[in-house]
């Protein structure tokens, strides 16, 4: 592979000697539009980790001519990407022409930048080789940006695990207000306001603050910009009566109740035994006095019971595969990474299970009655655990009146395509934003829909999705504002099983 050498600049559009394209030429030019069809399908398969095929199955399809070519390419091509991603977003040269030709794009970057000096024909290859001294000067700053001497380095660079992740901390409000934080970090930290979360700080990677003493009395929690956005999105107002539907550790729970300025109340229900401690330990540090901590099973809570009809808001966050905090740097764009997981049996019956308790939980959450905002989140990059949960509910959530809405319209990366109201959902990407979440905002503006039957002629085709309680009021939905839960022998038998072990406080 060629090391870099800082040429001199050459602004100048490269007219080819020869009007005439030499075959050369020609079958370059063919070979980089097929390697870009054939990296358009791993780069997509690979972001819905759906792939269509491995890069050789894609390659030696029968619709692409030059093989050969098209195989090297492509290889080069994902080899370099994060590099020629990010000479790309530095030199800030494409409109919205070359944009939607990302692949193409990439890969006559790459040929520019390390691959053989050979003359250009096509618009896209002039438009890239007419910017070479800007791609060029880009890729010099990245050098000296990322303090590194070669290619071989930067590459390095990208492929070991990240080290240029902000720190980033969210200031307990009830205990310390921003700006405070903002001074007191000051003196030891560059530290900037997150333009996104009110009380949220950006720090340098690898600030170390586990022993800071703002820590160490819960005035600052160190909590990722992904998993504070949760929280935010839910907006609590003071004084409502909120779930934390999975609460263990209790990060989101005690966010929550700063929102809510301390008044009001959060129930915060947690199922396992061991990781009460750590959520109780979580409340005490920060301060709160309305969080009342459940020992139990979030899905035998009865919505109609007492305590819990007046819920205004569920926080749902429940166990997840966790693949979009696993910082594999490179590995998001071979669609082997993917291919590897889908054939991996116990990994793809593991993704099933929990989508099948991701989508009793969230059906769960929209049929408390009162509850006008939900908040469904995972911090998995895996469409069945996100777009394909949410897809399975909405039309029982439409029944009850909730519709998706927009949580922080200004972000750029929302929801996979695969279903009708994609762009409300919102998506963190593992190597962009240093994390992968997922989360989708159910809002109930009319609460009169509350146990309202679908519209005529409407059927919820999948009820495998619901809870008991919810398939068994679905199925006897005419009468369904008189629920009587022991009428059903089988589910009495789960109620009184599943009642929530222990009240903790
Ligand atoms: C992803 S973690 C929640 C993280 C938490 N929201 C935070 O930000 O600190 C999911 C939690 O849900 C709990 N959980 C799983 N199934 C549950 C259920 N049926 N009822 C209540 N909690 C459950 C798990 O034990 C785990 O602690």
């Amino acid at each position: 592979m060629a090391r870099f050498k800082a040429k001199p600049p050459s602004g100048a559009a490269e007219k080819p000697k020869n009007p005439k394209p030499t075959a050369a030429e020609r079958s370059a030019y063919f070979a980089r539009r097929e390697a870009a069809k054939v990296l358009r399908s791993v780069l997509q398969g690979d972001a819905r980790r759906r792939a269509v095929g491995s890069i050789k199955s894609l390659v030696y399809s029968p619709s692409i001519k030059n093989k050969k070519a098209t195989f090297a390419i492509v290889c080069q091509t994902l080899k370099h990407l994060p590099i020629v991603k990010d000479v790309l977003e530095t030199a800030n040269i494409l409109n919205s022409r070359w944009k939607r030709q990302e692949e193409l794009v990439y890969i006559i970057t790459y040929d520019i930048l390390f691959g053989q000096e050979i003359s250009f024909i096509g618009d896209a290859e002039k438009f890239l080789v007419q910017r070479k001294s800007s791609l060029r000067s880009a890729l010099a700053r990245l050098l000296v940006r990322k303090k590194v001497k070669s290619i071989e380095d930067l590459i390095d660079f990208y492929q070991t695990p990240d080290v240029s992740k902000p720190r980033y901390i969210r200031v307990n409000t009830l205990k310390l207000d921003v700006d405070s934080a903002l001074i007191e970090l000051g003196k030891q930290y560059m530290v900037q306001k997150d333009d996104l979360v009110p009380d949220l700080l950006k720090l340098p990677p690898k600030c170390d603050l586990h022993n800071h003493p703002l820590v160490m009395n819960g005035s600052i929690f160190m909590q990722g910009k992904a998993s504070s956005m949760v929280a935010a999105a839910l907006a609590p107002e003071p004084g409502w009566e909120v779930l934390d539907a999975c609460a263990a550790p209790g990060n989101k729970t005690v966010h929550l109740a700063a929102l809510m300025r301390g008044k009001g109340k959060v129930i915060a229900c947690e199922l396992n035994k061991e990781r009460i401690k750590r959520l109780q330990d979580t409340v005490r540090l920060s301060g709160a006095d309305n969080i009342e901590v459940l020992h139990g099973d979030f899905l035998s809570l009865d919505p109609n019971d007492p305590p819990y009809s007046k819920v205004r808001a569920i926080l749902l966050d429940p166990s997840c595969s966790g693949s979009g905090t696993v910082a594999e740097r490179l590995d998001h764009l071979l669609p082997s990474y993917a291919a590897g997981q889908a054939a991996n049996i116990d990994e793809a019956e593991r993704l099933n299970k929990l989508a099948s308790f991701q989508k009793k939980a969230l059906a769960h959450a929209l049929s408390f009655p009162q509850v006008e905002r939900v908040v469904y989140s995972t911090c998995s990059v895996h469409q069945i655990e996100n777009e394909d949960v949410v897809k399975s509910i909405v039309p029982f959530a439409a029944s009850h009146g909730f519709q998706l809405a927009t949580p922080f319209p200004q972000w750029q990366r929302r929801g996979l395509p695969v279903l009708e109201g994609s762009e409300h959902l919102l998506r963190t990407d593992p190597v962009e934003d240093k994390e992968g979440f997922f989360f989708a905002l159910f809002i109930r503006k009319d609460r009169t829909m509350v146990h309202q039957s679908s519209k005529p002629g409407r059927t919820i085709r999948d009820s495998s999705h619901l809870s008991s309680v919810e398939t068994k009021r679905c199925l006897h939905r005419r009468e369904a504002r008189i629920t009587i839960p022991i009428l059903f022998s089988g589910m009495f038998k789960r109620q009184l099983y599943c009642k929530p072990k222990s009240r903790l406080n």
